[in-house]
């Protein structure tokens, strides 16, 4: 079935602005939010526990499963702090947001991370683990980095992501604003 809309990837390290992102690009456009980690808990999608990450671990295959014939429909933003798993059938355009790492810690610390948690997330960012992740999986093509670290980038960055899912050129983008 071909796609009436395009699907595109927001991911990042936790703590990078990915929610927050798609709250104000959504306010834009008419396309639906999938929150993997929710969607994950919701639909009975999980795996087991990270005590390393003190997080769930998703049933990979699973959520696969239970939303590809929903993506395969198009229109959806995806949002996940990861993308190796994701079908590269899936992704028009993949925007991966990074933060300083300063910046990071004090957003983690706000949030209530322990100690450990705050040092692995942030270490993820400084080896740009996320960023590797999508180049060793995707097209490179369909890549970009966004830096995401004030409210000016953040302005910025919707500007992209609403350029870039008006120039892909599907028939049934409504734009609200
Ligand atoms: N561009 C930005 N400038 C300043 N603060 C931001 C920006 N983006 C996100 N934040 C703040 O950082 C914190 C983490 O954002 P969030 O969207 O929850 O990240 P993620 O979904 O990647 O875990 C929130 O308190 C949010 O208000």
């Amino acid at each position: 079935m071909s796609r009436s809309k395009p699907n595109i990837l927001i991911t990042g390290t936790p703590g990078v602005g990915k929610s927050t992102l798609c709250t104000e690009v959504l306010k834009h456009v008419d396309l639906d939010w999938l929150e993997i980690s929710k969607i994950a808990k919701i639909r009975d999608c999980l795996a087991g526990y990270d005590e390393q990450f003190n997080c769930p671990i998703i049933d990979e295959d699973k959520i696969i499963d239970e939303l590809d014939p929903v993506v395969e429909m198009g229109g959806k933003i995806v949002e996940y702090h990861g993308c190796d798993f994701f079908p590269e059938r899936w992704f028009d355009g993949i925007f991966v947001l990074r933060t300083n790492n300063t910046i990071l810690y004090d957003r983690l610390q706000e949030r209530g991370y322990n100690d450990l948690k705050i040092r692995k997330n942030v270490e993820c960012e400084i080896f740009q683990s996320i960023l590797e992740e999508a180049m060793n999986s995707y097209d490179g093509t369909i890549i970009q980095e966004l830096h995401n670290n004030n409210i000016n980038d953040m302005e910025k960055n919707i500007k992209i992501i609403l350029r870039f899912i008006r120039n892909t050129g599907y028939f049934k983008i409504v734009f609200l604003v």
